[in-house]
């Protein structure tokens, strides 16, 4: 675990010293957009147009921000025109790395040991955190965004005009914006990284804060899902997909390493089965590890399991039927 400045490596666990032992994440500093006609997008620069084969993603199985983009790939029919590459899930002394004689672990792109590499070969005076994903540009030879949020609304709509794209699927529809933006804030400062918070607290009331405030919203979810199939309603969108990539991680990990312990989702009857609709969707199963998972943060956050032990459990079971079609 570390961090790159002036492009140097520096092994360094995260700084709560400054803000009194609360965990505060970092901004992401690459914010292009890959878009359809390669005109510039909502940030950033343009003419990075969606080309089959131009674009590479770096992602971790272990990562709820990389999942999402491994979803919206594999839900939109990108995997023919985006390829992947996928770290290996333990993220020590030189952070995120390849095992080049690991055909699940390489860099199929550049051949890369470390992926903090990947970073200085687009910005070599770069200054920040090596994270993943990452969506790299092999025409201009660096990277378009390291923020999951953009990836998967570029994902959702620029790559539609090429073959075997699912453009029929909108998953960000114009009218329920609002709406989505909204659910996704709450549920990104209570949830997605209201885990780390719990997590990576280095003060109690910073860590009390973090886990009432994530069972608050868990169960503000359990009541609405309980009378509507999606966040939305009965239309499955990136709100959804979102929150999924906490929950399918939450009893492995967040419950007990990161001590989100007043009960699991499996002890939620709706968002259990909820989280059980959203993995049988087809192609999503393919893109759950849940071994990654587990060896990433009982192995890599060592200031919080020192011994590195892996735990056994718990037995997950999401295949078992849902009867959330019966909502509308
Ligand atoms: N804003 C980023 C956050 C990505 C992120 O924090 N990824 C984690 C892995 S789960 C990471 O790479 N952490 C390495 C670090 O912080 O040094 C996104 O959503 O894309």
């Amino acid at each position: 675990m570390g961090l790159l400045v002036d492009g140097q490596w520096h092994d360094k666990w995260y700084d709560t010293d400054k803000t009194g032992g609360k965990f505060e994440r970092e901004a992401a500093r690459f914010r292009n957009w890959v878009t359809r006609d390669g005109a510039a997008g909502p940030a950033g620069l343009g003419d990075f147009k969606a080309e089959s084969g131009r674009y590479h993603l770096y992602v971790s199985m272990a990562c709820p921000w990389a999942h999402r983009t491994l979803i919206f790939r594999k839900l939109k029919g990108l995997e023919s025109h985006v390829a992947v590459s996928v770290v290996h899930p333990h993220m020590l002394e030189n952070g995120w790395e390849f095992r080049p004689n690991d055909p699940l672990h390489e860099d199929l792109l550049h051949g890369f040991s470390y992926m903090h590499q990947v970073y200085t070969r687009a910005a070599p005076g770069y200054s920040g955190r090596v994270t993943v994903p990452v969506l790299w540009d092999k025409e201009k030879q660096t990277i378009v965004s390291n923020e999951s949020a953009d990836i998967i609304r570029m994902f959702n709509e620029a790559f539609d005009d090429l073959d075997g794209v699912n453009a029929d699927l909108d998953l960000y529809p114009e009218t329920l914006r609002a709406e989505i933006n909204e659910v996704n804030d709450r549920v990104y400062n209570t949830v997605n990284n209201g885990v780390y918070k719990a997590g990576f607290a280095t003060a109690q009331d910073k860590y009390s804060e973090a886990y009432d405030a994530l069972f608050e919203t868990l169960d503000w979810l359990e009541s609405r899902l309980s009378v509507q199939r999606y966040l939305l309603g009965g239309q499955q969108t990136e709100a959804d997909w979102r929150l999924f990539t906490t929950l399918i991680r939450f009893d492995a990990v967040y419950f007990g390493h990161f001590k989100c312990n007043r009960q699991r989702i499996s002890d939620y009857p709706v968002l259990s089965a909820y989280l059980r609709d959203l993995y049988q969707v087809p192609g999503v199963q393919e893109t759950v590890d849940i071994e990654q998972i587990k060896e990433h943060y009982y192995v890599s956050q060592r200031t919080i399991n020192p011994t590195q032990i892996v735990p056994d459990g718990p037995a997950l079971d999401f295949a078992s039927p849902h009867r959330r079609d019966q909502l509308s």
